[in-house]
């Protein structure tokens, strides 16, 4: 302090001069102090978060978006041609045209930008014109400038600032909704969704992607614009005031200095974004034990396993708290080497100097010299303020381009999940599906190419599943939409990972055929549905079917959407739809009277009330909403998956003899001996890959329910059935599809 009064109080000015002078010097230090050690500890705590956002995003699901699935591998995220092709490939979807609003904010935002630095470079100025002011006790000079000159520009000052963030804000929700409206599109379009999670194995998380990660991307889309171009266009500019102002070597030791730090840390520093993923993942375990006892909570109770749970939730918390206090240790120490390289050192060098005009004249832009041949203390100072300005700016752009370099891994980060995401929707809605296909697929690879017809039928059906990949394209699968009858022939039943469940199934039902169809659990029975739902591929044979509205699905666990009561019945049918079907809450009573559910109309408010279905109904309620439905869209065939095991035998043969009366052909799986007599055929499944199909013997009901495993040991109960487990077997037996296939 004694070193600084001599300094500036030995031109002789009155002590009160110097004293001031001292007084606004300590407060430009203050400020200075904080610029380099408050606003990095801010800027650090910002990129901790964002360090934690994305780790979070790393671990929210079981497994990560990318890498995730069986059949990918983990890929090396960075800024490559790989990520350029990424973005050429999204950024027309976010920004659609030059024309596109997108397009204009794009361009407001860069012009804000460059009157941001103009302002920034005024206020340095102002600043030490303020300054002089005070210090040479000029009450005019300082009126003038502070309450006219800043009385104004705070104005713009003011609604430049907001409008750099309303512009970023709002591109980032034009980014976000471009590409969250052209998934949902895709993703909702058919049954790509059904697809996505059961077919391909890439995307494990599609709902963490759609919800979050698009929003991440938007987000980082839309900063890494004014993050990047900003701060380039402030190092140039304020570098050049400030080499102007105190010389060329200034702003390059500021620079080399922020530099040479962040190389240092970069190569000290622990790895604490991988820390927070671990403990993003080892919070989410917890959060998982808990929510498992709420779900869970009846059974638990019943069984008694309190003390059970709570060593499960005590266990998960134990591995938090270790991986925490671990990281906290680390942290404190990064801390100390990290405050003294970048925040004390920085303020140090910049100290150093912004002093050096005053101890060396000749480096001052300013003549620093009085007429008197004594220094101008109140110009040291205006030049002091106006420097130090110029060198927080070029700091602040020079530690923004340095975080940059971070952001831009993170979104290319982004940027490659939600490139997988739109890869696999294309290839999923394309008929394009990866996964880990048993052995190769080269059993199922095989078996296409043994049948007789696979030249003509399905030239690249060995091809196409090769390698875990299979394209429904060059499968041989044929289709054929005809109204009152389902007819299979020679069709393999194989799960998308080339599971064969039934080498050739040949049968024929037509409209009032009621067909039921058994077997031992495993062996194909939904699986038989979900070919003919289009839900799996078809990899060979023909199947005729009527157009999709004519088959009805009923599950086991009936799907109860949002809405109102109404909307339980009419699914997928929409108010709109329910009107031009000519459909009136009258009719739904009646129907609700047919599966004696008319009580739930006035318990539960009215057909428009809005409940959580699926918590309000018992088992055996929702199970008889879903026949209701069954009967409002009264199709030509209805597929009855189990769909009345919870509803009581008197009601279940009340429903089925209503769908048989209304002229709806029944195509039922169930294990209920209760269900034998509303059928007129028998489908069984012997779980070996083999099958019969034949009229149903009424007088002997238990060989419907009895399976044996094994293809050569199996014989039937009943005479008019045979086992078919070969697909010559199948073959020979295919002429006449409507009587037992093999006898
Ligand atoms: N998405 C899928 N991907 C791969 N394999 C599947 C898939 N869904 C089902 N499977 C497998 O296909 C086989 C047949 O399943 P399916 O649901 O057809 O059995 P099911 O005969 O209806 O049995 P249950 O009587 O128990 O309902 C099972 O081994 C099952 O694990």
């Amino acid at each position: 302090m004694a070193h600084v009064l001599s300094l500036l109080g030995g031109s002789g000015r009155s002590k009160t001069t110097v004293a001031t002078a001292i007084l606004v010097a300590a407060i430009a230090l203050r400020k200075l102090h904080k610029e380099f050690i408050q606003r990095p500890a801010q800027a650090k705590a910002a990129a901790t978060k964002a360090a934690a956002d994305e780790a979070a995003s790393a671990a929210a699901g079981p497994s990560a978006p990318l890498g995730s699935g069986a059949a990918k591998k983990s890929r090396r995220i960075g800024v490559d041609a790989r990520f350029v092709a990424e973005i050429k490939r999204l950024l027309p979807i976010c920004i659609p045209g030059v024309r596109s609003p997108e397009f204009v904010l794009l361009l407001a935002l860069a012009s804000v930008l460059i009157v941001r630095s103009w302002l920034d470079i005024w206020f340095s100025s102002f600043n030490g014109q303020v300054v002089k002011a005070i210090v040479s006790r000029d009450r005019a000079r300082f009126i003038a400038k502070v309450a006219v000159e800043f009385g104004i520009m705070m104005w713009p000052l003011s609604i430049v600032n907001n409008s750099l963030k309303l512009i970023i804000n709002a591109l980032s929700l034009r980014f976000r909704s471009r590409l969250t409206r052209h998934v949902h599109d895709e993703y909702l379009k058919g049954i790509t969704f059904y697809k996505m999670s059961n077919l391909d194995a890439r995307i494990q998380n599609v709902d963490q992607l759609i919800t979050q990660d698009i929003s991440k991307f938007a987000d980082s889309l839309s900063h890494l614009y004014s993050d990047t171009l900003k701060p380039i266009v402030d190092v140039f500019l304020f570098a050049y005031k400030l080499g102007q102002a105190i010389g060329g070597t200034a702003p390059f030791s500021m620079v080399g200095y922020f530099f040479c730090s962040a190389l240092i840390l970069r190569n000290i520093s622990p790895p604490f974004g991988k820390y927070t993923a671990v403990e993003q993942s080892l919070e989410g375990q917890f959060r998982y034990t808990h929510s498992r006892v709420i779900n869970h909570a009846e059974e638990i109770a019943f069984y008694g396993g309190g003390e059970r749970e709570r060593d499960l939730v005590n266990g998960s918390f134990r591995r938090i708290v270790q991986h925490v206090r671990k990281v906290y240790k680390l942290r404190f120490l990064n801390g100390v080497f990290d405050s003294v390289l970048v925040k004390y050192g920085a303020t140090m060098v910049a100290y150093f100097l912004l002093a050096r005009p005053a101890f060396d004249p000749k480096l001052a832009a300013t003549a620093l010299e009085t007429a008197s041949g004594s220094f101008d203390p109140t110009q040291i100072m205006e030049d002091y303020q106006r420097n130090s300005g110029f060198l927080i700016n070029l700091s602040q752009a020079v530690g923004r381009l340095i975080l940059a370099g971070r952001d831009i891994t993170r979104f290319a980060g982004y940027t490659a999940r939600v490139s997988e995401l739109f890869t696999v929707l294309n290839d999923v809605s394309a008929g394009k599906y990866e996964r880990s296909m048993v052995e190769g697929g080269s059993e199922l690879a095989d078996l296409l190419a043994r049948r007789p017809d696979a030249a003509g039928e399905a030239p690249g059906a060995q091809s196409a599943i090769s390698a875990g990949k299979v394209d429904t394209r060059a499968l041989g699968g044929q289709v054929v939409h005809q109204d009152g009858v389902i007819d299979f022939k020679h069709v393999p039943v194989v799960t998308p990972n080339g599971d064969i469940l039934v080498r050739d199934l040949t049968f024929r039902i037509e409209s009032g055929m009621n067909c039921l169809i058994t077997g031992p659990n495993g062996c194909g029975k939904s699986s038989l549905f979900r070919i003919l739902g289009d839900l799996w591929p078809q990899f060979a044979g023909s199947v005729v079917k009527p157009r999709p509205q004519e088959l009805f699905y009923v599950p086991q666990k009936p799907y109860l959407p949002l809405g109102t009561f109404r909307d339980q019945i009419i699914y997928p049918h929409s108010q709109a739809d329910f009107a031009a079907h000519g459909g009136s809450d009258t009719d739904l009573v009646q129907l609700l009277r047919e599966v004696h559910l008319e009580y739930l109309v006035g318990r539960e408010g009215g057909w428009d009330s809005i409940r959580d279905w699926a918590d309000v109904l018992s088992g055996g309620e929702k199970q008889r909403v879903a026949m209701a439905r069954l009967f409002y869209h009264r199709p030509q065939f209805a597929i009855l998956d189990e769909c009345t095991s919870a509803v009581s035998i008197d009601v279940e043969g009340l429903m089925y003899n209503y769908a048989k009366r209304v002229g709806i052909t029944l195509f039922t799986v169930s294990h209920r001996q209760s269900l034998f007599k509303y059928h007129d055929y028998l489908l069984r499944f012997d779980g070996e890959g083999g099958y019969t199909f034949s009229p149903l013997d009424h007088e002997d009901e238990t060989a419907a329910f009895s399976f044996s495993h094994g293809k050569s040991s199996y014989a039937a109960t009943n005479s008019s059935v045979a086992t078919i487990s070969s697909a010559s077997e199948a073959d020979d037996s295919a002429d006449d599809e409507s009587k037992p296939v093999a006898a």
